[in-house]
């Protein structure tokens, strides 16, 4: 994690070149959310995001400092994706589906999401991460040792205990989708606090842009029909990002109701 603060307390002049507010640049630093004009709550964040997939290609993009950025973190990604298809294989194992389900296309893409939320004076004004589910595959979280992720159970707000060197697994809306709702991708937010800066690393396990979604066929019991229409993930994103993530409207679109 020391990489990612070091990045955060580099003076501006060093930032600056990779500071855009232009969606399109696979490596981006910004602040708040992609959808500032628009956005109910301004996020007490900075953002710095980027592919990691296929790595010699996505490195040349990165960050050129701290200068150990780049061999940190193609280090950390690769170990990153490795943990995350592990438990994708435990997951596939454990509903019945073939060793190698989510390999290839389901979990070709991978995007690191770094997030910056310095010390807020007043935190009941502003939220770090507004709620959402992940619009991924699967999420392997590093929230480093400050409190700040809180999940949505059971109409309450809960603090995710943050655990040294520990990860956080988040189960993404694709993997919902696919299951046909028998894994459920948890909620949750990000709350700031007036006392120290919290840094947190998102692995984002997705699947790629013209990947074909859809429940499988055999996790849709026989008194069931299928929960969802087939889709490219690249429609989801869309969708999800007009949305801005909004967990009650975003799976809306590809519903499908029996
Ligand atoms: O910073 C956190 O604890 C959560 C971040 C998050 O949910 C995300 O980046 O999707
Ligand atoms: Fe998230």
């Amino acid at each position: 994690m020391n990489v990612f603060k070091e990045f955060f307390e580099l003076p501006a002049e060093d930032k600056v070149s990779v500071y855009s507010n232009n969606l399109k640049r696979p490596c981006r630093l910004y602040t708040s959310s992609s959808n500032y004009d628009h956005e109910n709550v301004h996020l007490w964040r900075d953002n710095l995001r980027h592919p990691c997939h296929p790595l010699e290609d996505c490195i040349k993009i990165w960050p050129q400092k701290p200068t150990r950025y780049r061999e940190i973190v193609a280090t950390y990604s690769i170990e990153a994706k490795k943990l995350g298809l592990r438990i994708l294989e435990l997951l596939s194992e454990g509903l019945g589906l073939g060793s190698g389900f989510f390999g290839d296309k389901l979990s070709e893409s991978s995007l690191l999401s770094v997030n910056h939320y310095p010390p807020c004076p007043d935190p009941s004004l502003t939220l770090g991460v507004s709620r959402h589910c992940d619009p991924n595959l699967l999420t392997i979280l590093h929230q480093g040792d400050e409190y700040g992720l809180q999940g949505f159970k059971d109409g309450e707000w809960i603090g995710v205990e943050p655990l040294h060197n520990a990860f956080v697994v988040n189960i993404g809306h694709q993997l919902q989708i696919i299951s046909n709702n028998k894994l459920k991708s948890a909620e949750h937010r990000a709350v700031t606090n007036s006392r120290v800066a919290r840094t947190t690393a998102a692995f984002f396990i997705n699947p790629s842009d013209d990947c074909v979604i859809e429940p499988d066929k055999s996790l849709i019991d026989t008194n069931e029909s299928p929960a969802y229409r087939p889709f490219q993930f690249k429609e989801f994103l869309l969708n999800y990002s007009s949305l801005m993530g909004n967990p009650e409207k975003c799976l809306e679109p590809f519903e499908l109701h029996a």
